[in-house]
């Protein structure tokens, strides 16, 4: 994918340029997701009131949806620092050792994309989130010997797109695991309302319900819907975002009512008009739309499925009744009978 796609749920330039600002700081700016800040609140509080570091925290869900935010807030929360790096950039069991060491007690650090951590560092960070020790080697060859460290007690945070990647031993060292879940369109209303009034933008509550239901559930696609819509209403409409200004300009921006981008629509006429339906595994899906598999599993999926668009069962991915109606076709017979009863099943 060479060219940026407006829907794409990912995070651009201008998105970290804007961050800034509208990025909720406090968990009553974090909209939506009610049980997670419910119980977030709860845990914070209770931490606070012990004078202890919160448990660790493993946050899951596909991209854009609130993860660093919320690590952000639970550190502000905390009234700790917060250290942020990624699974990926910590290649050795000393980097991780550095930043653990340099912590102050009852700091959050921060680990993006843990997922993507190496076997080795992994092992060292069981003992650290258990125990609040490592153990680092000094020396090499016959006189190397391994010394334990103790840590300040702190927070770990982790954040995935994908927690079936995640190793059991690693899963399991999480005292509180929050998933975020898809947002509804009340909830994206509020968050575009909000960003408007952070950002200047002069937005009615329809326009802002109409960017709202176009944005696959998702605030980072919100809030860079917002921002496109601006712009045509500054240079069309005279500025004001009414629910007419966020029709027209969505409708050239060429959103689908449904907010799907590009690829949602690729894979829905993919598995109706070259599988037959489905079922077609993913890997045969991701071959035939040259995407890679894991784009597929955390980007496109989940919100197709959270919409009812596509099931998946033990033999494979099929759209349903509702994606062949969306293209517009005529739904197989009896085809949504046979998802339910397969529904039950394990997924494959
Ligand atoms: N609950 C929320 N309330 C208001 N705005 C939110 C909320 N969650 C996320 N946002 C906005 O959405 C944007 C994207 O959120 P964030 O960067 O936390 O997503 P993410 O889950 O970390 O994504 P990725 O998987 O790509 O790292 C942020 O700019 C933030 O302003
Ligand atoms: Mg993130």
């Amino acid at each position: 994918m060479t060219e940026e796609r407006l829907i794409d749920a990912g995070a651009t330039r201008e998105d970290d340029a804007l961050e800034a600002s509208i990025r909720p700081q406090r968990l009553d700016e974090y909209l939506g997701q009610a049980p997670v800040r419910e119980q977030m609140q709860i845990y914070i509080e209770a931490a606070k009131g012990r004078a202890e570091a919160l448990d660790h925290v493993l946050i899951f869900g596909p991209p854009g949806l609130g993860k660093t935010t919320l690590s952000h807030v639970i550190a502000n929360e905390l009234g700790v620092n917060l250290r942020v790096t990624s699974g990926p950039v910590i290649e050795k069991a000393g980097d991780l050792a550095a930043l653990l060491t340099n912590l102050q007690p009852h700091d959050v650090l921060f680990v993006d994309e843990i997922h993507r951590l190496s076997p080795v560092v992994e092992e060292v960070l069981y003992p650290a989130m258990e125990d609040f020790q490592i153990d680092i080697m000094i020396g090499e060859g016959p006189a190397a010997r391994s010394i334990k460290l103790d840590l300040p007690p702190f927070t770990l945070i982790g954040a995935t797109t994908r927690a079936g990647l995640l190793t059991a031993p690693l899963r399991d060292r999480f005292g509180i695991v929050q998933r975020l879940e898809f947002y509804d369109t009340d909830e994206l209303t509020r968050i575009v309302r909000r960003s408007a009034r952070i950002l200047g933008i002069d937005c009615a509550a329809e326009g802002a319900a109409e960017i709202a239901r176009r944005s696959r559930g998702t605030p980072r696609i919100a809030n860079r819907l917002l921002r496109r819509v601006r712009d045509y209403a500054q240079v069309k409409a005279g500025g004001a975002i009414t629910r007419e200004v966020a029709d027209a300009a969505t409708a050239m921006l060429k959103v689908d009512p449904q907010g799907f981008d590009e690829l949602d629509r690729r894979l829905i006429a993919m598995i109706i008009e070259n599988f037959d339906g489905g079922p077609v595994g993913v890997e045969s899906l991701a071959a035939a739309l040259s995407e890679e598999r894991g784009t597929l599993e955390d980007v496109v999926e989940p919100y197709l499925i959270q919409q009812g668009y596509l099931v998946r069962t033990a033999r494979g991915r099929m759209a349903t009744n509702r994606a062949y109606r969306h293209l517009g076709l005529k739904p197989r017979a009896g085809a949504d009978d046979l998802f339910d009863a397969e529904r039950a099943g394990p997924p494959g």
